[in-house]
């Protein structure tokens, strides 16, 4: 499958064409940056840390997508959501790994997965996925006198919040009460806030330094606490879902599918 890599001088861009270059059955067959960027002509395999692999970095995405068979994207909400009308267009895989969108975003991306294959998760990692399947069997185990909390932290260079995975987590507690998250979520506190509302999930947000991505779902009762937790010390457990997830998508009808599609949770 020869797939390119968009953002392809990111700290993602980069574990995903090594990821890439290590897949059998996958060609690393080109990579997007933006226009004025210093990655621009260098080639991808050097600027991931590899040998070089022939392939330049362009920032001409019309002509790259004409010849590929699908992309991983892992940019910017307002570049992805360029990308995705792009994709559909070529009608090739398009693997979203990108988060922070706005519900506009969303609609957008809703309507061109009408004509294209795309795979999107806030996290593309098994065991995040997995720990998601978990928070929703949980929540629907545990009563309301159970409080969710859902606490982040990443790197300091991270624009969003809460993180995409954070939104997944919290979506799978509300699908285990059997609520709509928009309805129960709750993202800042300060100042004289008031005491807890029963059924609310909780946010919060930690940022600094190198770390790559940690996540903690609290369910706190009267007199016991239950965590469940996932620490991310690689960006390459990201990369390979991505790759596995844009394997699994090829030949696939139009839709907008999950990393839970792909890894059959
Ligand atoms: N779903 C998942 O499993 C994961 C998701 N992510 C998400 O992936 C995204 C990227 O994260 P990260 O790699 O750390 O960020 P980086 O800023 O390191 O990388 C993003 C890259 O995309 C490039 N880019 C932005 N706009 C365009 C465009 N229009 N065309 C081509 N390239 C573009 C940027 O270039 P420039 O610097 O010039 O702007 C940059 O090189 C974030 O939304 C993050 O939350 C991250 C890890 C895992
Ligand atoms: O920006 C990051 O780095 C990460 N973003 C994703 C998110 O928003 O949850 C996934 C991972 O936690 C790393």
């Amino acid at each position: 499958m020869r797939i390119a890599v968009l953002g392809a001088a990111g700290r993602m861009g980069q574990a995903l064409t090594r990821a890439l270059a290590e897949t059998p059955g996958c060609e690393v067959a080109g990579g997007l940056e933006t226009k004025g960027s210093p990655a621009l002509g260098k080639d991808i395999g050097e600027v991931a840390g590899l040998e070089p692999l022939g392939v330049p970095i362009t920032d001409d995405a019309l002509s790259l997508f004409a010849g590929i068979d699908g992309v991983l994207d892992f940019t910017l909400p307002k570049a992805t959501v360029e990308f995705a009308a792009l994709a559909a267009q070529a009608r090739i895989v398009h693997v979203i790994g990108t988060t922070g969108f706005s519900d506009d975003d969303l609609a957008k991306l809703d309507a061109a997965a009408r004509h294209a294959t795309i795979v999107k998760a806030g996290n593309m990692s098994m065991g995040v996925n997995l720990m998601a399947a978990l928070t929703a069997r949980v929540a629907e185990t545990l009563g309301p006198e159970f409080d969710i909390e859902i606490l982040e932290m990443h790197h300091r260079h991270k624009r969003d919040a809460p993180s995409g995975t954070s939104l997944m987590l919290g979506d799978a507690a509300a699908k285990g009460r059997s609520v709509a998250l928009a309805e129960k979520s709750v993202r800042t506190r300060d100042g004289d806030t008031g005491p807890r509302r029963e059924g609310d999930i909780g946010f919060a947000a930690l940022r600094g330094g190198d770390v790559v991505g940690e996540h903690r779902v609290i369910f706190a009762g009267p007199g016991e606490r239950i965590e469940l937790a996932h620490i991310a010390s690689d960006r390459g457990i990201f990369a390979r879902g991505a790759v596995r997830a844009a394997l699994w998508a090829r030949g696939k009808p139009p839709g907008l599918y999950s990393m839970a599609d792909v890894l059959g949770l």
